[in-house]
């Protein structure tokens, strides 16, 4: 239904942090930590900052004194020649124009620089955080994090503190160039111009907000449409169209209402602007031509006044929407120093180091079990079982008994809230999560392929085998023969741009990417629907080599790999309740295992007694 659609992450209005300034500069500047190593590229891009805006704050003092040398007597000094002070102008706009152009230049690069880093660390940190963080969280909240939120503080260095220290310099220039012009004149535009410069921020503010209601209000009235046409055929043999129709004319008028109430107040705000903020010109410059008729000031000096008075208003404005500004990338720097404070669960090697051998002894001791976010549900309920390097063990039981959750421990996914959990007859916990992972491997349920080559799909379990593992690999997980019938072989393009891949041929890669790991240790998630019978027997042949010399954990969803398994652990809700060969639990009358014989329609488990 259109209602449970995905939506892109964005904060909740009420989330949003009251603001305050301190705490705020001192987690931005934490963001600076990232620039340190291109902080003289830094420096330089704010000095050629400084000096483009004081190069811009001359622009309305020589062009006043342009216009003076119209009335101007004296010929040929500075500033009263009209050529000689428009050259000085020209000379100026072209110095300010080049350095610009490396200023923003210098910043876009550094900028570039730092964000890269900024975003590789939140990959790497991401990539290594534990499997409970990411079950508490969205996958379009993290991916927000690492594309809109980085790209916002890209935002506030490129764009947003460059905007910051003109505007800091245009008021300040600004105001002490109009004081020194005509004292009198400033005051009456200091207590005009701005006041209504905010007061129109504010109001602008506002109309937005209208503006989004009615977009919020169509939306949901789009939904109604989306909705009824989705399940025309519901409405229809319920003869439900009147109903409909009013459903829709009631959401359809909050748009209007919404709509109407916007209009009027953009009209208000037209002519707000138009009566109030250039009202506030229109009285500062009656009041400069009183001065100037009162011989106060020049035409020149009058013009200088106006421009400024442009620039002042211009930067109270501005000032508003860098605030605003401001405090989104605050809380875009601290979602994401967020995660970045996280402890991973592993650190991230700075390069490949041995990896300690285990033999695959593993054994559970009274494991109890919940999960993070299910506190009040133990998922274990006191489990032990022992596999002995080599065995082949069998999870079985009814849907929700446990099973995968056995397995996510094994590869400590998650710790035993109770009990031990020991390999090689070590306590998990005591050995360096990467090397024990190392010694792993999974066959999943359902593969999904990363895209790209088949080479790298399988490479995958090694990424330093040779195209001879590979191929060696490919050929007892039974894939090489489809493989190599693709023109491309192993450089066929898998994945969402290359070619789709059957479901047995996915788990034929995968079995091959396990072989190509050789662990010690593997856990093969059953299939829970079935292959057609000529890959299915692939599939188990495949499985069946993978499985010789290690210790397996099969989690049995169609109990159809696991006729030799050397124990079979039936689950009942976190309980081992029975536990043998399957001849023998075929054989216990009224069992869960018989049961779930029983209960099995693949056809293929006919009962063998
Ligand atoms: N990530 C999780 N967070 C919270 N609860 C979970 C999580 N994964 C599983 N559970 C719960 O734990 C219980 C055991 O689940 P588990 O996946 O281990 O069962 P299973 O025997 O493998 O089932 P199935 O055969 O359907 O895969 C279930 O009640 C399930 O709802």
């Amino acid at each position: 239904m259109s209602r449970g659609r995905h939506r892109e992450y964005s904060e909740p209005e009420g989330e949003q942090k009251k603001f305050s300034f301190g705490e705020s500069m001192k987690k931005a500047g934490r963001i600076f930590k990232f620039l340190r190593p291109w902080r003289t590229q830094f420096i330089i891009g704010n000095i050629l900052l400084l000096i483009s805006s004081l190069a811009t704050m001359t622009f309305p003092f020589l062009m006043g004194k342009l216009i003076d040398t119209a009335t101007s007597k004296g010929i040929g000094t500075l500033f009263t020649d009209t050529n000689t002070t428009a050259l000085i102008l020209m000379g100026i706009l072209i110095a300010q124009a080049v350095i610009s152009y490396f200023r923003v230049s210098t910043f876009a690069t550094v900028t570039e620089k730092a964000m890269g880093n900024v975003r590789t660390a939140l990959y790497d940190k991401l990539v290594t955080l534990s499997i409970p963080f990411f079950e508490d969280r969205r996958v379009g909240e993290l991916t927000s994090r690492s594309t809109n939120d980085v790209d916002q503080l890209e935002d506030m260095l490129s764009d947003t503190l460059p905007d910051f220290v003109r505007q800091v310099v245009t008021m300040i220039l600004g105001i002490v160039f109009i004081f020194i012009i005509s004292p009198k004149l400033t005051l009456l535009m200091l207590a005009t111009v701005p006041v209504l410069v905010i007061v129109a921020m504010i109001y602008g503010k506002f109309i937005r907000k209208l503006s989004k209601e009615r977009q919020d209000a169509l939306a949901a009235s789009n939904v109604v449409v989306e909705e009824t046409i989705h399940n025309i055929h519901t409405v229809k043999s319920f003869t439900n169209e009147a109903y409909e129709s009013k459903r829709y004319r009631s959401n359809l008028d909050k748009v209007i209402q919404t709509g109407i109430r916007g209009a009027v107040n953009r009209g208000a705000f037209s002519t707000f602007l138009i009566s109030g903020l250039f009202g506030s010109f229109v009285l500062v410059l009656w009041y400069g031509a009183t001065l100037m008729k009162a011989g106060e000031l020049t035409a020149g000096t009058l013009t200088s006044f106006m421009f400024y008075t442009g620039f002042i208003g211009g930067a109270v404005a501005m000032f508003g929407m860098l605030f605003g500004r401001l405090q989104k990338t605050i809380g875009a720097s601290e979602r994401i120093f967020e995660i970045l404070d996280e402890r991973g669960e592993i650190l991230m090697p700075e390069q490949e180091a041995p990896i300690q051998k285990i033999n695959g002894n593993i054994e559970f001791q009274d494991v109890r079990f919940h999960y993070p976010t299910r506190t009040d549900v133990e998922v274990l309920k006191g489990i032990s079982l022992k596999a002995n390097k080599g065995d082949k063990i069998a999870l079985a039981g009814h849907s929700g008994a446990g099973k995968s959750t056995i397995a996510q421990l094994i590869l400590r996914f998650y710790e035993p809230g109770s009990g031990n959990l020991l390999v090689d007859g070590i306590p998990a916990q005591q050995y360096d999560l990467r090397a024990l992972r190392h010694n792993m491997a999974i066959v999943p349920q359902e593969v999904i392929l990363f895209g790209g080559t088949i080479r790298e799909n399988i490479a995958y379990g090694k990424p330093t085998a040779t195209d001879e593992e590979i191929i060696a690999a490919a050929t007892r997980a039974n894939a090489w023969q489809f493989i190599a019938a693709f023109p491309e072989g192993l450089n066929t393009v898998v994945g969402e741009r290359g070619i789709k891949l059957s479901g047995g041929q996915r788990q034929r890669i995968a079995i091959a990417r396990a072989i190509l790991k050789d662990p010690a240790i593997l856990i093969l998630d059953e299939a829970t629907s079935s292959l057609d019978s000529e890959s299915e027997k692939l599939v188990q042949a495949a499985l069946e080599e993978l499985m010789k010399d290690r210790t397996t954990f099969i989690i049995a969803h169609r109990l159809s790999t696991i006729r030799n398994a050397d124990v079979i652990y039936v689950l009942d809700k976190g309980r081992i309740a029975e536990a043998g060969r399957y001849e023998a639990l075929v054989l216990t009358e009224g069992g869960i295992f018989q049961n779930l014989l029983q209960l099995s329609n693949s056809g293929q488990l006919t009962v063998d007694r």
